[in-house]
């Protein structure tokens, strides 16, 4: 796997934006041992492993409108967009779903520290209003069939859904299937050989 270092370059990231991912990774550390936001192994390699990771899925579309981050917990993707739009897209909304306090109390701290504008929801997904997102993401948050159904309640029919997968993408396609009509364009991921971003469109139960 190449170093966090290349890979930033090669996701094209300005100096003002790497300062802001700076302070996040340092709050992060500082807040990790006490909340637990990522393990402790995953802690060695966060610019690959979760900034990075993170990064390629904002790299996924042309950001516009509202841009809802599902179970954001430590953050991934949704502060890391956040970070992003900052610079890059402006007039993007950024919505945060998180029903564990603490780590919600950490997502508002995260945005404030590195000068960033976002809403933190500290609910369940199923509880939270109908957002009518342009953009949805959830990052390890559940399998396909069921972000579907979160998708069905959350996303414009409009919209796009971008959720990483592992290995097991083409299964969880195939099961969700059953249920769900959708298009799903499976995008290699830089980060993680086998992985890949589901960019899914056209959800409506089948
Ligand atoms: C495995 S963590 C993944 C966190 C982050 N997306 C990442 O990739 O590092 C799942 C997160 O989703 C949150 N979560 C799980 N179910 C949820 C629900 N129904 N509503 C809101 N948040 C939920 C958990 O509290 C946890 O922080």
């Amino acid at each position: 796997m190449r170093g966090a270092g290349a890979l930033l370059e090669e996701l094209n990231v300005s100096r003002e934006t790497l300062s802001r991912l700076e302070t996040f990774a340092e709050l992060l550390k500082k807040w990790n041992p006490k909340i637990n936001l990522v393990s402790r192994a995953s802690l060695e390699h966060l610019w690959t492993r979760h900034i990075v990771d993170s990064v390629q899925v904002f790299r996924c579309v042309r950001p516009q409108g509202q841009w809802v981050d599902m179970g954001s917990g430590g953050g991934f993707p949704g502060v890391i967009v956040a970070i992003l739009a900052a610079e890059e897209a402006p007039e993007l909304a950024v919505t945060l779903i998180e029903s564990d306090q603490r780590k919600s109390a950490f997502l508002r701290t995260a945005a404030r520290e590195c000068g960033v504008a976002c809403k933190v929801l500290s609910d369940r997904i199923e509880s939270v209003p109908p957002q009518q997102a342009d953009i949805l993401s959830a990052r390890a948050l559940a399998d396909l069939d069921a972000l579907l159904g979160f998708a069905e309640r959350h996303l414009k029919s409009t919209g796009t859904a971008l959720f990483p997968k592992g290995i097991s993408w083409g299964k969880e396609c195939e099961q969700a299937r059953r249920r769900w009509n959708f298009s799903a364009q499976p995008i290699t991921s830089k980060t993680e050989p086998d992985a890949v971003i589901l960019k899914i469109e056209g959800v409506s139960r089948g």
